[in-house]
């Protein structure tokens, strides 16, 4: 595959201040895009994510999975997870995004959102897990989506739309000033699957 066929429009930051989030476009083609979309559906074990939200656990209707280089623990939305080892699938869009951005990855939390109606709410990803201002890759296949940024303390905020087969960077110290969500519509009806590609720290002892 030749991943400098179509060289999509770099946005190399897409904040005005206080981070770096690069938008790389559609870094594959359109059939790829789509050929990765239905082999992640079929392949990947997805499951309800768990929330505890009002101190009531809640199962959301959209999926998730977590899958790393070893059977790595990680805490996200305050639940632990182990992740599953990887898939063909998975190594292959990971060294399509390594080879394109430069930095390495050791594991990705993939999300399933069936249609608009399910989003993720303001959030940014510093969880203690995750080493100090390493990148987060993004890869969206599937409907196109809006994703917002928001300020913690100017409140500015940033939008653009994830295309079917882009990958969108975060690092720096985006995590650290900025949240980010993926906002409902009811415009939506076509299912979207995201992966977003981390670096777990390991614990010192391993
Ligand atoms: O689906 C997306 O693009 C965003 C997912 C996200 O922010 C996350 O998993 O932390
Ligand atoms: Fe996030």
């Amino acid at each position: 595959m030749n991943l400098f066929e179509n060289t999509p429009e770099i946005i190399e930051n897409i904040l005005p201040y206080d981070g770096i989030t690069t938008y790389y476009g559609k870094i594959f083609p359109k059939e790829i895009a789509d050929l990765y979309f239905q082999k992640l559906l079929s392949e990947i074990e997805w499951k309800s994510d768990e929330a505890v939200i009002f101190g009531k656990l809640i199962e959301t209707k959209r999926k998730v999975a977590w899958y790393g280089d070893e059977s790595f623990s990680y805490t996200y939305s305050g639940r632990t997870k182990t992740a599953l080892s990887w898939t063909d699938t998975l190594l292959e869009i990971k060294t399509a995004i390594e080879q394109t951005s430069g930095e390495t990855f050791n594991s990705c939390l993939l999300n399933l959102y069936h249609n608009g109606s399910e989003g993720m709410a303001y959030h940014s990803d510093g969880e203690k897990d995750l080493k100090d201002n390493a990148a987060i890759s993004s890869v969206s296949f599937g409907a196109d989506r809006k994703f917002h940024f928001k300020h913690k303390t100017t409140k500015e905020l940033v939008s653009l739309v994830l295309e079917n087969g882009s990958l969108l960077m975060m690092k720096g110290c985006t995590q650290k000033f900025w949240l980010h969500r993926l906002p409902t519509t009811t415009r939506i009806i076509k299912p979207r699957i995201s992966l977003t590609f981390r670096t777990i720290q390991k614990p010192n002892n391993l």
